[in-house]
Parts: C-alpha cells; sequence; structure tokens
C-alpha cells in the first residue's frame, strides 16, 4: 500500500476497519430533508473512509415495530402493519437511491437476523440479572416511545398551545411538545439505575471521546452527575401493542421498540452472537458476505444521529451493552436539526421539505453540495430553496467556468499537461514564463494551496466537517479563477499560455477527485471532461503534477458542457 496516498496524508495508516451507521427510520410517513441529511453525512464519511483505503461499511435502515407504526398502519386502513412498512420503506430506499446515498445494508426491524440479535440481546441482558418484571406508572408518549417523569409534564389548552393548565386540555412533555397520557401496567423493567457510576466512569475516563461534538458530551456528563438515573421499562403488555418482537420469557410482553431498534447495530454486522464471540460469520453488506471479526467491526462503529436521540444512543445503548457483556461503538456522533418555521422538521408534524422534489429539479450533486455546505454538526439548519438555487449558480459559474474556459479551442490542455507535468519542469524555475506580478504571486500561491489542500481536506472530512471542507475547495477554485483572469493566456502562446492552462487544470482535477465524496456524479463528470483515466481518480492521484497524460481532446469542439443553469423553481 505504500505510496497509495499523496505525500500530504502518507503518514495515515490504511486499511483500518470503519463501520458508520445512520440511525434507522420510521416509516411512518415518507422521508423528509432531515432523514437525508444523516443519510448523506454517513455516506460522504463512508465514501470517504473508502478513498483512504480503510475497509468500510455502511448501515441505514427503518424501525418498523412498535405502537407509532401500528397506529398509522391502522389509521390508513393496511390490512396489516407489515404490509404498511413493506409499502413505506420503500420510500427510504427510493430516497438515498435518487441522493446517490451507496448504503452496504438497509436493515429493516422486521428482518428475520435482526430479531434473532434482539431476542439474543435481552437474554444476555436476563442472564445476567439487569431485566425484572414491575409494575409501572406513568405519563406515555406514543409519538416518542417513551415515559416522561411528572416533572416534564404540563397541561395546555386543546385550542391554544401557549396556554398552560386549563381544565379541558390534554398533557405534553416540556422535551418535544408531545402529548402524553397517564398509564399503568405490568412491564419489564431494565436496570439503568445500576449503571449510572458506570456510564460516568466511561465518559470521564475510559472513553471521553465517546460523544460528539465534544459540547454534547459535556452536557450528557452534567445530566449524568446531577440526576439520578431511573430503571426504564423495556416491554409493552401485547394487549396493547401487538405489533412487535414477543419478550423471549413472557408472550405476553412485547420488547420496547427502542430495545428493539437499537439492536440494528449488532444485526447488521453477524449479531449479538457474532459481536460477543468475535468469531466469523456471515452478513448482508453489498459486496461484503462474511466478516471474520465482527466483534471488532462493532467496536469501529460510528453512530451517527440526529439530536433529538441522543439519550436513547448516549445512554440507553452503552446500558444494554454493558449489562450484556458486549464492546462499545467507537463512537456515537450527535447533529443538529433542519429546522422549518423555527422548529425541527419532523413526518409527525408535516412541516416538511421533499428531498426527492429538490433533487430532480435541481439535481442530486447540487442538493448534496448544498446540505453539506449549508450545515454545520454543532447547529440547528434552516433550509432556503434561494440558497439550494445559488449553490447551482455557483457550481455553473466558478467551477464550470473554469473548465470550460479552458476547454476553448483556442488553448491546448494536452499540449500543457505533456510540457509541464514532468518532474524537471516543475523544478525549473517557472516564473521566467510568468510576466505579470499578480500572476507569479497567484501561482505560487495556487501550487502551496495545492499541496496543503489533501491534508486540510481531510482533516475536516474526519471531523464530518463538511462545510469547511468545501470552503478549502472553493478557495483554490476561487484563486484559480483570478490566475486564469490575470494570466489572460488568450493573449499569449505556447509554455506561456499552457503554464495557466495546466494550473487551471491540476486545479480542476485535484479539487474533482478529492469532491467525489460529495458529487460523486458531477466530480466523475468534471474529470471526463478532461479526459482523466478512471484508474488515475484515486487520491493517490490528488497531488500537484502527478498525473502527465490528460486532456487529449478536451478541446474539440462539440464537447458537452458539464453543468448549466437552472432558474429558480416557481411552484
Ligand atoms: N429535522 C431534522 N433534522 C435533522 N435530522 C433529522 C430531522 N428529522 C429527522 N432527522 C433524522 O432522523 C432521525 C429521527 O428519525 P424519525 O424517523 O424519528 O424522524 P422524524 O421526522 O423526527 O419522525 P417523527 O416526526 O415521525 O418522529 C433523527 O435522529 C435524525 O437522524
Amino acid at each position: 500500500m505504500k505510496g497509495a496516498l499523496p505525500k500530504a496524508l502518507s503518514g495515515l495508516v490504511k486499511g483500518q476497519l470503519y463501520h458508520i451507521t445512520t440511525p434507522i427510520f420510521y416509516p411512518n410517513a415518507k422521508p423528509h430533508l432531515g432523514h437525508l441529511y444523516s443519510s448523506l453525512l454517513c455516506d460522504v464519511s463512508a465514501r470517504w473512509h473508502a478513498m483512504l483505503g480503510d475497509k468500510t461499511l455502511f448501515t441505514t435502515g427503518t424501525d418498523e415495530h412498535g405502537l407509532k407504526i401500528q397506529t398509522a398502519s391502522e389509521a390508513k386502513g393496511y390490512r396489516s402493519p407489515k404490509e404498511f412498512v413493506d409499502i413505506l420503506h420503500q420510500e427510504f430506499v427510493k430516497l438515498d437511491e435518487l441522493a446517490n446515498v451507496d448504503f452496504s445494508r438497509f436493515i429493516r426491524t422486521t428482518d428475520e437476523d435482526h430479531n434473532n440479535s434482539v431476542r439474543e440481546l435481552w437474554n444476555r441482558c436476563w442472564r445476567h440479572g439487569y431485566i425484572y418484571k414491575g409494575e409501572h406508572s406513568g405519563w406515555y408518549s406514543v409519538s416518542d416511545e417513551c415515559f416522561y417523569p411528572d416533572s416534564k409534564v404540563v397541561r395546555i389548552k386543546k385550542d391554544s398551545p401557549g396556554a398552560i393548565d386549563s381544565k379541558d386540555g390534554k398533557f405534553i412533555n416540556t422535551e418535544t411538545g408531545n402529548e402524553v397520557v397517564f398509564q399503568s401496567e405490568t412491564n419489564y423493567f431494565f436496570k439503568l439505575s445500576a449503571l449510572q457510576d458506570k456510564l460516568i466512569d466511561l465518559l470521564e475516563n475510559e472513553k471521553p471521546e465517546f460523544i460528539s461534538p465534544p459540547s454534547r458530551r459535556d452536557q450528557i456528563l452534567n445530566d449524568l452527575k446531577t440526576s439520578q438515573l431511573r430503571d426504564i421499562s423495556v416491554s409493552r403488555p401485547s394487549s396493547r401493542i401487538r405489533w412487535g418482537i414477543d419478550v423471549p420469557q413472557d408472550s405476553t410482553q412485547k420488547i420496547y421498540v427502542w430495545f428493539d431498534a437499537l439492536c440494528n447495530y449488532l444485526a447488521s454486522i453477524g449479531g449479538t452472537g457474532a459481536v460477543a464471540t468475535n468469531k466469523p460469520v456471515f452478513v448482508r453488506h453489498k459486496g461484503c458476505d462474511h466478516l471474520k471479526n465482527p466483534g471488532d467491526w462493532f467496536a469501529k462503529t460510528t453512530h451517527l444521529i440526529g439530536k433529538d436521540i441522543a439519550k436513547f444512543h448516549t445512554i440507553y445503548w452503552p446500558s444494554f451493552l454493558l449489562a450484556a457483556e458486549l464492546p462499545l461503538p467507537r463512537e456515537v456522533v450527535i447533529h443538529g436539526h433542519w429546522l422549518s418555521g423555527g422548529i425541527k422538521m419532523s413526518k409527525s408534524l408535516g412541516n416538511v421539505v421533499d428531498p426527492i422534489a429538490m433533487i430532480s429539479y435541481y439535481g442530486c450533486d447540487t442538493m448534496r453540495w448544498y446540505i453539506l455546505e449549508n450545515s454545520h454538526i454543532e447547529a440547528d439548519g434552516d433550509f432556503r430553496e434561494e440558497r439550494l438555487h445559488a449553490t447551482r449558480e455557483q457550481l455553473v459559474s466558478k467551477w464550470g467556468n473554469l473548465l470550460n474556459r479552458c476547454c476553448g479551442k483556442k488553448f491546448n490542455v494536452h499540449r500543457a499537461v505533456k510540457t509541464f507535468a514532468k518532474p524537471e519542469a516543475l523544478d525549473e524555475d517557472l516564473s521566467r514564463y510568468l510576466e505579470n506580478p499578480a500572476t507569479k504571486d497567484g501561482y505560487s500561491k495556487i501550487v502551496k494551496q495545492l499541496e496543503r489542500l489533501p491534508g486540510a481536506f481531510n482533516e475536516a472530512m474526519l471531523k464530518l466537517d463538511t462545510r469547511s471542507a468545501l470552503k478549502l475547495l472553493w478557495e483554490v477554485i476561487g484563486e484559480a479563477n483570478a490566475f486564469v483572469q490575470s494570466g489572460t493566456p488568450w493573449l499569449k502562446s505556447n509554455s506561456e499560455q499552457d503554464i495557466i492552462i495546466f494550473v487551471a487544470m491540476e486545479t480542476v482535477r485535484i479539487t474533482a477527485i478529492l469532491s467525489q465524496p460529495i458529487i460523486p456524479s458531477l466530480s466523475n463528470e468534471f474529470l471526463d471532461r478532461i479526459d482523466i483515466d478512471t484508474s488515475r481518480r484515486s487520491l493517490k492521484y490528488a497531488e500537484f503534477g502527478l498525473d502527465s497524460d490528460y486532456g487529449k481532446n478536451s478541446n474539440e469542439g462539440g464537447r458537452s458542457v458539464v453543468i448549466t443553469r437552472k432558474p429558480l423553481r416557481i411552484e
């Protein structure tokens, strides 16, 4: 593998295991922009790790059990919840296909291997004494599928959500604002309270990087230290919830939907038993049908989630795993929300942006770029179609324009590359071809920027800081446009012209190679336009002057323009 990365990345160890997961989504309605955001971050990260030479798996899927699905299916007149989810889960697969989200396994909680894993996880917690039977009373939210303490419940007036404490009102919880009802029933409980100290120790000492960004970790750790964890109910009576997995020891109870759902992360890489023993196992990933060491894979897993489900992933999930004596995943990365009208975009509220409509009009890669550039993992985002439209404009007028003008008939990309992409040529003092001082400065600046780019881009990508990664690309593309403008290659000939065209094309080539995880189609169309051989699109080639044979037919007439303008869509 030596030499398979550009110099700026040569210190990296390649061939590591990397498994990333989205939350599994409730298929109770069609997906929206928020779901695409989680999936896209995972897709980009998986693609980047694969480019770095890591062994990569990417799991996504749907969470198909529970009262919310049962109720939605009944309300919509389906014969069974299974029939309902068989149809609805396809909407999530379709969005992934349209958005070029290249998962390796789409897991459904109705899959047989998942069900076996859930029972096995339950049995391990049961055998280790972490599950017991008891009586439960409390405020339950069907929408959130969990109970809330009295302190988080208020009564509101039916027609006036702001007004608290009227007599005819309904009850809501203050965390999500969803309705709660008071219930009393027999449940199985999980001894969460017994794991509080262990969780604090984990976040403080053993795995301080388990939760990121650090601001979220600090907040969760602070909550853990200041309030007492209570045992949680992990089953529901089958009389109330028919749609779920039976408790292995008691068929009058169904396993709580979060205990069930979280287990997909184990099922996807071979199941609870295989992760426990770390012995070879068959799996159902695209391009990978068995894993030699599923336990190691699990320990290298990154869960990417929205902040709405942080408690389940950072408190419940590690607790279930600790109780079952299983390894923990590497980390939980928590992102902010896309808002609509100032509140979280959500299926239940219906205040959603339809990503399929946006992709159909503005194109998949424009949408991908827009989302990744206009979001930050720590902040909430606000969708604005004018910004999406502006993204396409920018791709056309900056990147596309740089490419188009150098592929004009007046120039010869192939000759420029042949002349200058040679170590001897690059070692020369090329400034003798560059008379204008602004062009001379521009040349040194761009070459330095391109040399540093893979390292800086990698750093941002590993942190999932896509906004910064894309800024780096725009900076060098901006420099290259200014360089062409001040260099006036259309007034020059031979080497004086070629050096300018060469630097501009190297900018297009290197930025397009690096952007493959972000815009998988458009980046390759850019590379096609300058006739880059498909075997020279890997990261190794993201280095100035490394490809010395491209651009053969780039300046011929009749070749199509890679990306064109689109007017702002008017509904
Ligand atoms: N507005 C949003 N912004 C960012 N991510 C979101 C948003 N909505 C959902 N997600 C992603 O989906 C996960 C939750 O999935 P879920 O199917 O419960 O979505 P939802 O729209 O909130 O559904 P519902 O309204 O039915 O509860 C989040 O943790 C996050 O990964």
